[in-house]
């Protein structure tokens, strides 16, 4: 393996990452959290199934409270009014009227005595309901109808008192208010339809407001639902000089003009009270120094929009008690009346101001028209006609329905009043559907504060990846900031937000779904890679099923040519021993000196003895000695199975054939120099040489030399039955057998039993020596390994049997042969074949003197001659006379 080249950094070279690597967001660990590091994360709490379930929805949510309308009808003035200041009709007509007609006047008399009631253009047909009927002058035909107004929380008519009023309108009110809730009372109507009467009254019949008064510091307060408070009351109008801008006006006694930053009146003055009277006494106050001017319409005129607000602090607050809110406001409003320039009669200064006061009554009327419409069709969005006036941009959550409301509806019932009482009910009328089911609960946050609720939200928003505690502390501070409260009332308003419900620092919901539309996405991405990984598993199954049945088939195909290889090797065995003219056969006999003595063909009793032997099938003619070990020469070359001995004839033995490079050759040498059992001890050498031939081995370069040769070591002077036993025993004895050492190619091992019982070679016989000392490629091992297998190779025929009575194995070695123990290996089994079994028969049962003595011989002769042919006779008595026996 090559050694990885170290590339040697040059020094003066500068590596500079142009893309690097992004740090990543540092994680929130316990132990950042643990050293204060603020963290979004919110406490996980259990999400409350059970409660949820629990929970009555129908009893949770209370029914929308719709707002409340009340209509009061002033009465008729009587000419006795006029002394007490009360501007009248009349005087008001009178102060306007152009010379009358003289027919007229007399056509309006006429019918004042035909029609008592023609003077009245209201008419009150039940505590909910009025009809407003044009009066007898204005009547055309076909043209003005009486109109029915129905839906009021009550109608209270000309001659209810104060009292009544009270205890039907305003009464809930205040009992709402000490119980913790908020509320407004708004006086709307034309000028001097008696708003100003009925919320301040006069000292004989007092008004809403020190009715009011009276009932918070009169009553015995509940110690069960209401809790201790404290009461201020601020005062204050919203007027114009001389049409010019707004301006706010502090009503207490040392109030200036204040002004309004944001949603905070700087300047106004909120006095703590603590009785009735002096509160009456601020009131009266109050409304002396209200802006008013006479009018044709009224002598004391209001020229602005007064503000009365009661507040009351809770003496002790707990958070948890949301019944008793930290304070409660409650509103009572005297807004001016509308006027016609027709019949008041301003002029300049005046007209300016009735411009102004009908523009905010337009203006208020127009925020509760659009919230109206806005509930009916939630689609349409809110019109900010607050904006054009500080009276609707200070009663903003009132008019958008966040605080509950109420209306008195103030008219005249005057025949000359019949368009504005028609024109004001026309407008008012459908405001009794105004319903405050979004309206948040108004005791939670202060009146002022609720001004500012977008910013807060804002500041909600851009706090929500802060932690708890941090957004805790900059809620308040936020609180304490807005509305100018100390620490501690900042804390308690927050905690009351808590109570309420709101979740300021929670997750933002946008995010929520935000996050959930990112999983919902990736589970659909996955979900698609899921899908197409399980097509390609079904086309993978598809073409294993495919791959298998091609496997079975291949298989069965593979036994079916197994089967047919062993019928044709069954019937096509057959066994080659070619002997080559050029290579010494050895008759076995040795001359004189005790060298083996070659077979001498030209001599009949050697080429009997060839004859004979090739009547086995051993030996053949041919000049070129093959042994073909497999069935045929066809399937010989298709197979693999084929070694290649080239380097054969570099084999020094005397016994191999010099020219058969290409051949195995299995010679058995009998008294061979070198080996064990020489000639000189005596013995008959005889050597039978056999080669396995492989011509169309394709295996180069493998070499067998001398040393390859499996060589059996007999032993000498042995019968027949004695070699028949010695090879029995040689079986056992391994050390009879020895493998030469260098064995550099496969070592088929062949054997030539010399004992004259069967020359057998199977495939046991053939064995690898030396599987590691192989010069080959492991291929060639391989391949002969497969060629081990697959080739049955046949045993020798049965008549090619040499015998001799003496048989050694000699060893031939190339240089220095080593025995090597170790390569012993199990032992071949060795089967007796029929051929050499009818030799031994003969070979140990045959008088070979008898025979020839008794050459003609009779029937016995006759019927040996059957048994024993005459090459094996020839070959007994070779044997005979060559072992001597
Ligand atoms: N219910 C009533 N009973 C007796 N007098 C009343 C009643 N309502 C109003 N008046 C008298 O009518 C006159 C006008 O009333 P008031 O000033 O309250 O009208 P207004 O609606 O406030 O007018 P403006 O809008 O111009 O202020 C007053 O003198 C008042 O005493």
């Amino acid at each position: 393996m090559e050694e990885p080249t170290i590339l040697q950094q040059c020094p003066n070279t500068v590596t500079i990452r142009r893309n690097p690597h992004r740090r990543a967001r540092p994680k929130t660990t316990p132990a950042t959290a643990a050293a204060g590091i603020p963290s979004c994360t919110v406490p996980k709490v259990p999400f409350p199934t059970e409660e949820i379930l629990s929970m009555d929805i129908s009893s949770s949510k209370p029914d929308p409270e719709n707002l409340r309308v009340f209509l009061r009808i002033r009465p008729l003035l009587r000419p006795s009014d006029k002394r007490s200041g009360v501007v009248g009709d009349l005087k008001a007509r009178s102060k306007n009227v152009w010379p009358q007609n003289p027919k007229n006047a007399a056509a309006r008399e006429q019918k004042k005595k035909k029609s008592p009631n023609a003077e009245v253009c209201v008419k009150v047909n039940s505590a909910r309901s009025v009809t407003v009927a044009p009066p007898l002058s204005l009547q055309e035909p076909n043209r003005l109808k009486s109109e029915v107004y129905d839906g009021f929380s009550h109608v209270f008519s000309s001659d209810s008192s104060q009292e009544e009023v009270y205890e039907m309108m305003v009464k809930p009110l205040v009992e709402d208010f000490l119980k913790g809730k908020s509320g407004m009372l708004a006086a709307m109507g034309p000028s001097g339809s008696g708003k100003t009467h009925t919320v301040f009254g006069c000292p004989r019949e007092p008004g809403m407001v020190p009715l009011a008064l009276q009932h918070i510091f009169k009553r015995v307060p509940d110690s069960i639902t209401e809790s201790p408070r404290s009461f201020f009351i601020s005062m204050f109008e919203i007027s114009t000089e001389r049409g010019k801008a707004e301006k706010w006006i502090d009503l207490s006694p040392n109030g200036g003009e204040i002004t309004m930053q944001q949603s905070n009146l700087k300047g106004l003055q909120e006095i703590a009270i603590s009785d009735a009277r002096q509160a009456e006494s601020l009131v009266a106050q109050a409304m002396q120094k209200r802006a008013t001017a006479t009018t044709n319409s009224n002598s004391q005129s209001s020229r602005s929009q007064c503000i009365i607000n009661i507040r009351g602090v809770a003496d002790k607050f707990d958070g948890e008690d949301n019944n008793n809110a930290n304070e409660v406001v409650l509103s009572i409003v005297d807004l001016a009346g509308a006027e016609r320039e027709k019949r008041t009669g301003n002029q300049g200064a005046r007209l300016l101001e009735s411009n102004f006061i009908n523009n905010t009554s337009m203006v208020f009327g127009l925020c509760l028209r659009s919230l109206l419409e806005h509930q009916k069709n939630p689609k349409k969005p809110m019109q900010k006609h607050f904006q054009n006036s500080l009276l609707t941009k200070y009663l903003r959550d009132y008019l958008e329905g966040k605080k509950r409301m109420s209306l008195i509806l103030t008219v005249k019932s005057g025949e000359e009043d019949y368009r504005d009482t028609s024109h004001l009910l026309r407008q008012a009328s459908p405001y009794m559907e105004i319903k405050f089911n979004n309206a948040e609960d108004p005791s939670n946050i202060p009146n002022k504060r609720q001004i500012q609720s977008l910013s807060r939200t804002e500041q909600r928003k851009r706090m929500k990846l802060t932690g708890s505690e941090s957004c805790v502390i900059e809620q308040e501070k936020s609180i304490e900031s807005e509305i100018g409260l100390t620490k501690e009332a900042a804390q308690r308003i927050y905690k009351v937000e808590l109570s309420s419900g709101s979740k300021p620092c929670n997750v933002d919901t946008a995010d929520g779904e935000t996050n959930h539309q990112i999983m919902q996405s990736f589970a659909k991405a996955i979900w698609n890679v899921l899908k197409e990984y399980n097509k390609k598993l079904k086309v993978a199954d598809d073409e294993i099923k495919h791959l298998r049945e091609s496997l079975m088939t291949e298989k069965t195909r593979h036994l079916e040519l197994e089967k047919e290889l062993k019928d044709i090797k069954s019937c096509c065995t057959c066994f080659h021993i070619k002997s080559n003219v050029d290579q010494p056969f050895y008759s076995g006999r040795c001359d004189n000196n005790g060298t083996p003595k070659r077979l001498d063909f030209t001599s009949k009793e050697d080429h009997n003895i060839f004859s004979e032997v090739q009547a086995f099938g051993c030996v053949d003619n041919e000049p070129d000695i093959d042994a073909t070990l497999v069935p045929s020469q066809t399937d010989e070359k298709q197979s693999d199975a084929t070694v290649k001995t080239s380097d054969v004839g570099e084999v020094g033995n005397p016994c191999l054939g010099p020219g058969n490079t290409d051949q195995w050759n299995h010679q058995i040498c009998e008294g061979f120099p070198g080996s064990g059992h020489s000639a000189e001890d005596g013995c008959e050498s005889k050597c039978v040489q056999i080669e396995d031939n492989y011509p169309n081995a394709d295996v180069a370069g493998l070499s067998v030399n001398s040393s390859e040769l499996v060589v059996i070591q007999r032993k000498d002077s042995c019968s027949s039955v004695e070699l028949d036993d010695l090879l029995s025993e040689e079986d056992e004895e391994s050390s009879d057998v020895v493998y030469t050492e260098h064995c550099n190619s496969v070592d088929r091992q062949s054997r030539l039993d010399t004992s004259s019982e069967a020359l057998h070679m199977d495939k046991s016989e053939r064995k690898v020596l030396h599987a590691s000392s192989l010069s080959p490629s492991s291929n060639v091992k391989n391949e002969i390994e497969e060629s081990k297998e697959s080739f049955d190779l046949p045993t020798l025929p049965k008549e090619g049997v040499v015998s001799t009575k003496k048989c050694s194995i000699i060893h031939v070695p190339v240089s220095e042969p080593t025995v090597d123990t170790s390569t012993k290996l199990e032992k071949p089994k060795r089967r007796l074949l029929p051929a050499s079994s009818t030799l031994l028969r003969n070979f140990s049962t045959s008088d070979i003197e008898d025979d020839s003595e008794k050459p003609k011989g009779g029937k016995k002769l006759a019927a040996e001659g059957r048994t024993r042919t005459q090459g094996s006779i020839s070959l007994v008595r070779l044997l005979q006379s060559n072992l001597r026996i």
